[in-house]
């Protein structure tokens, strides 16, 4: 509980009616979950005005209504506050009203299309290695140490971020590692936030669906580093074009990282293999066990954000070389006649390229390569087409499939990424709507050392159809095909 004067301190005010003094119980932007005592947040979203909601809130007899546009009728007894932006104002009074946790520990947002995920996981298990207590924010699950706390967002909304700070505070947390998505950016889930610095991964085709075009894309990013503090460092991957653009305006001191560019953190893979990576990581040679040029980056953006808040090299280094990915990530299993499974979370373009650029480095030519992917629904249908040549181009065989249709019609969804299947490519693909009918499918026409691809979906557990989420485990299901085919 919180006096409403306290918490209104951050916050660009313009008009107050009632009083200030009153008790703040919780803070509410869904006026659903309005009761006595909370305040209410009118906030302006994609499918809803938050402003319409405000009657809701007044009749469940909210203590306070922030908004952007008073209504008509004041109600007596309930305080109103005029705002600017009513999403900035949430993050505000979100963090103010669970005392500024963000302040109390190092917290650390990645940012980028891909690798967001990765990243942070690598970070919080090399932190907990060097014996610190750490929290994570990710898309796969939240983490204060190795408690799991399920993950609903990449980014949580304003009130459940600041809730999350504030449990991490309290459990002795010195640093957090979040993920920072395009949406968190452009909906201000992370205005008053304090962050102790900031990376970079790197920026490629996806979400234009929300964004518009790229430019929007590039820009929601880029914001993410324009609320960097001055004391704060922004840490960036050079070998991305974009890489110079994201830090144009920040405040924050700004370091580089790279494989093909000479800058402070660098790189150079010297081998890539099944079995990991051979790094040589700013003159040291490590070998790592995740998979893949990309993952490099990864690697190389974790050593350089230890070392900038101030841990050993060598020591940060010597961790890393022994860390597992992420779940879900580049997960593999072989099975008894040395069919490789692969399930990976490759569902955009660029993370797709990644994944079979590797596979097609590391496998040998005799070993064919099968991918089943589909696209998810209700989100950038731009990527069908280009996913789906993708896949061809890179792979023996190609199976296209159902993601998380969500509410669009599957065979919708099929059909657009069908139409990036070049005539040349026709033979080599299949369409199989049913995913569980798909992973059999290919597993059924690999042969003994083939390597299956099943991406789109990584540590996902469940199908979304129309709002329902059915149980589904890619990597259950792929363990569950090869043992009754007998693979
Ligand atoms: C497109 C999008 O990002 N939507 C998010 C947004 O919802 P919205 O803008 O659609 O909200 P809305 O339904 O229009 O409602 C507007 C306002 O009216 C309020 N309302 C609405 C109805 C009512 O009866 N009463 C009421 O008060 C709502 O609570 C809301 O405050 O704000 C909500 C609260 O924070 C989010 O839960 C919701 O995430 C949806 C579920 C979602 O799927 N988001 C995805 C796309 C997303 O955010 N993804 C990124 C990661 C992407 C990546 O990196 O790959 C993420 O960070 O997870
Ligand atoms: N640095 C990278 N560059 C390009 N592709 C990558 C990189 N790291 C991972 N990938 C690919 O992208 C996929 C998603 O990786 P990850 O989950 O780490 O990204 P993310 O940014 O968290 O994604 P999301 O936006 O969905 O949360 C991986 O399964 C892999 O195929
Ligand atoms: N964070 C991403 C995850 C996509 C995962 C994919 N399986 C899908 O459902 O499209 C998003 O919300 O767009
Ligand atoms: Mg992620």
């Amino acid at each position: 509980m919180q006096l409403l004067q306290t918490i209104l301190q951050d916050v660009n005010v313009q008009a107050t009616h009632g009083s200030l003094a009153v008790e703040v119980q919780a803070i509410a932007f869904d006026s659903r979950q309005v009761r006595e005592g909370v305040m209410f947040v009118a906030v302006r979203g994609v499918q809803a005005d938050g402003h319409d909601y405000i009657q809701k809130a007044e009749e469940a007899k909210a203590a306070a209504i922030v908004c952007e546009q008073l209504p008509q009728e004041l109600q007596p007894g309930i305080t109103y506050v005029q705002v600017k932006d009513s999403a900035e104002a949430l993050g505000q009074l979100a963090s103010a009203y669970y005392g500024h946790p963000s302040e109390k520990l190092k917290l650390i947002g990645v940012t980028g299309t891909n690798g967001k995920t990765t990243s942070v996981t690598l970070l919080h298990k090399l932190f907990r290695e060097l014996g610190y207590h750490v929290g994570l924010i990710s898309t796969v699950q939240n983490q204060i140490d190795e408690e799991v706390i399920p993950s609903t967002h990449t980014t949580p909304d304003a009130v459940k971020l600041n809730e999350l700070l504030a449990q991490m505070v309290k459990a002795g947390c010195t640093h957090c590692f979040m993920e920072v998505s395009s949406h968190a950016m452009v909906q201000r889930r992370v205005a008053g936030i304090t962050f102790s610095g900031g990376v970079f991964t790197n920026i490629t085709h996806d979400h234009l669906d929300y964004h518009g075009t790229f430019e929007e894309y590039i820009k929601a990013k880029k914001s993410f580093f324009d609320i960097l503090p001055k004391k704060a460092f922004a840490l960036v991957n050079a070998d991305d074009k974009r890489g110079p653009v994201m830090v144009q305006n920040t405040k924050a001191s700004v370091h580089f990282y790279a494989l093909r560019k000479a800058v402070e953190f660098k790189a150079r893979i010297i081998d890539n293999t099944i079995q990991g990576l051979h790094l040589e990581v700013d003159g040291q040679e490590i070998w790592c066990k995740l998979i893949g040029a990309f993952n490099a980056y990864n690697l190389l953006g974790a050593y350089g954000v230890a070392v900038l808040l101030g841990e050993d090299p060598v020591e940060a280094l010597t961790v890393l070389s022994s860390l597992s990915s992420a779940a879900g990530r580049f997960d593999y299993m072989v099975s008894d006649s040395q069919v490789t499974g692969i399930v990976d979370y490759a569902h955009t373009p660029d993370a797709l390229e990644n994944v079979l650029n590797t596979i097609q480095q590391i496998r040998n030519p005799k070993q064919k390569v099968i991918t089943l992917i589909g696209c998810g629904g209700n989100r950038d249908a731009a990527k069908r087409p280009v996913m789906a040549d993708i896949a061809c181009r890179l792979s023996d065989k190609v199976i296209l499939t159902s993601d998380n249709p969500r509410f669009e019609e599957p065979q919708a969804i099929l059909q657009d990424m069908q139409k990036g299947v070049k005539p040349l490519d026709y033979k080599k693909t299949l369409s199989v709507l049913d995913r569980k009918e798909a992973i059999k499918t290919a597993c059924m026409l690999a042969e003994p050392n083939d390597i299956v691809l099943v991406a789109g979906k990584g540590h996902e557990t469940y199908q979304e159809i129309k709002g329902v989420k059915y149980d589904f485990d890619d990597k259950q299901v792929l363990r569950e095909m090869f043992q009754q085919l007998g693979k």
